[in-house]
């Protein structure tokens, strides 16, 4: 019986597009203004640190750091300073109300229906913990964030690695084959599965590549979270 689910975001209960045509490009636009804006702030200071341990060169640049960071961006990086630093300013975008975060109408309606059931939520995504709470705190259908019990970004590993799966299933705190993992890319869902969670691949705009052995939905509507044992 499932009795927590773990969600991916971009193309799971959000659309790639959200992320792709609209937060990364406010990222990319934004990104020279903001560095140079906050790069006193300690924060920013700590992350623009972290961009030249990345890149290798500890006396790299303001101005080449930010042209990292870009090109980071542009090659859809899941580079842990990167994507805090993209939080940090999708901040300003949401607070502004340049944009919502894009989560689809049968998420909502069924993050809603597991929540009432006592199913527990949990988010696992690239994007860091507090951009994750950004897009679900200012979301098209208002505050989601009261129905999750937690949030994972990439500082528990990376989302293709089975270890990552056992250090959630950790925190927790129940079997894994009672979580369920639900997510659009297969080796995501290859690596869960094989640290014990239950799985289900999201098929929403594209086709994935290779999901024989994951269960298949379309939508939120079409899973049947309580038919899984
Ligand atoms: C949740 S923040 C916006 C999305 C993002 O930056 C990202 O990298 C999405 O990765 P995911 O693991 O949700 O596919
Ligand atoms: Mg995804």
């Amino acid at each position: 019986m499932i009795k927590a689910i773990l969600t991916d975001i971009e193309g799971t209960t959000t659309s790639l597009s959200f992320v792709k045509d609209v937060l990364f490009p406010y990222a990319d636009q934004q990104m020279q203004a903001f560095v140079v804006a906050h790069r006193q702030d300690s924060s920013v200071a700590k992350l623009i640190d972290e961009v030249r341990m990345e890149t290798g060169n500890a006396v790299l640049s303001l101005a080449d750091a930010i042209a990292q960071l870009r090109q980071w961006i542009a090659e859809d990086k899941k580079i842990a300073p990167l994507k805090s630093i993209q939080g940090l300013m999708w901040e300003e975008g949401y607070r502004n109300g340049v944009f919502t975060g894009h989560v689809y109408e049968d998420a909502v309606r069924n993050l809603l229906h597991w929540h009432e059931l006592g199913l527990k939520l949990y988010v696992y995504s690239s994007g860091s913990v507090y951009a994750q709470k950004l897009l679900l705190g200012y979301s098209d259908a208002g505050d989601l964030t009261p129905l999750f019990s937690g949030h994972f970004d990439t500082a528990v590993g990376h989302k293709r690695e089975v270890k990552s799966y056992q250090t959630i299933v950790e925190a927790i705190g129940l079997p894994a084959g009672e979580i369920l993992f639900l997510s659009d890319i297969a080796e995501e869902l290859d690596a869960a599965a094989q640290a014990g969670l239950q799985t289900c691949c999201l098929v929403r705009e594209h086709q994935p590549t290779d999901t024989v052995q994951h269960r298949s939905v379309k939508n939120f509507d079409e899973l049947d979270v309580m038919g899984i044992t």
